[in-house]
């Protein structure tokens, strides 16, 4: 999210987590002060969630100084130490093009989740790439599934991996960082729709 107005927009159509990237050379980053409007503008219960893809420590301090995250995304290669410093919850997000989720989730047991985005390691996320959703996947933790995923495919997604949660940025899109209200809204309803439909 880029806008109070889109983050809004999200939570009202039901989401339950918006993403906030903090990472420069992303079209969708955005900074201290664009995000702690965003997220002072969040109904309650909604969660703020940070991406970062391999930023120092003093730079994630700084953002967590000033926005009031409440959950830590890592798209790089950060170390699980690294990920447990700053006393936040957080996702470990693995680029499944070449990424071996079963490393990571050994490394990371202290990840609230991992985040499954279809890149190749170490690139950036928000790519819309999608990933085999049919390979083995560990289960030791809660899976969240990304990468690539639209209103026509997230039902397949839930429906092969019966994940924790679904994580949409590009497909739901007009131009890069700007979200369509009316496919972010067709794109929840979906979810909605397919978990109903698996009695989960
Ligand atoms: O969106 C970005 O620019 C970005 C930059 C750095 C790390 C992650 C990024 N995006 C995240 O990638 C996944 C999948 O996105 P998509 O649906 O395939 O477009 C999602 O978590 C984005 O927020």
């Amino acid at each position: 999210m880029t806008t109070p107005e889109d983050a809004v927009m999200a939570a009202e159509a039901g989401a339950d987590a918006i993403g906030l990237v903090f990472h420069p050379p992303s079209r969708r980053c955005v900074t201290v002060d664009q995000a702690a409007r965003i997220v002072a503008s969040l109904p309650p219960m909604v969660t703020a969630v940070g991406l970062f893809l391999d930023a120092d420590a003093e730079r994630v301090r700084d953002v967590i100084s000033q926005v009031a995250l409440d959950l830590l995304q890592f798209h790089g290669s950060e170390t699980p130490g690294f990920c447990e410093r700053f006393g936040h919850r957080y996702l470990k997000a693995i680029g499944m093009a070449g990424g071996d989720p079963w490393a990571v989730a050994r490394d990371h047991p202290q990840a609230a989740g991992l985040l499954l985005d279809g890149h190749p390691p170490g690139a950036a996320g928000g790519s819309g790439e999608a990933f085999d959703w049919g390979q083995p996947l560990p289960g030791s933790h809660r899976i969240i599934v990304a990468g690539g995923l639209r209103v026509d495919n997230v039902a397949q997604a839930v429906q092969t991996i019966r994940p924790w949660g679904v994580d949409c940025s590009s497909g739901v899109e007009s131009s890069p960082g700007i979200k369509d209200r009316r496919l972010v809204a067709a794109f929840i309803e979906e979810v909605h729709r397919v978990q109903r439909y698996s009695g989960d």
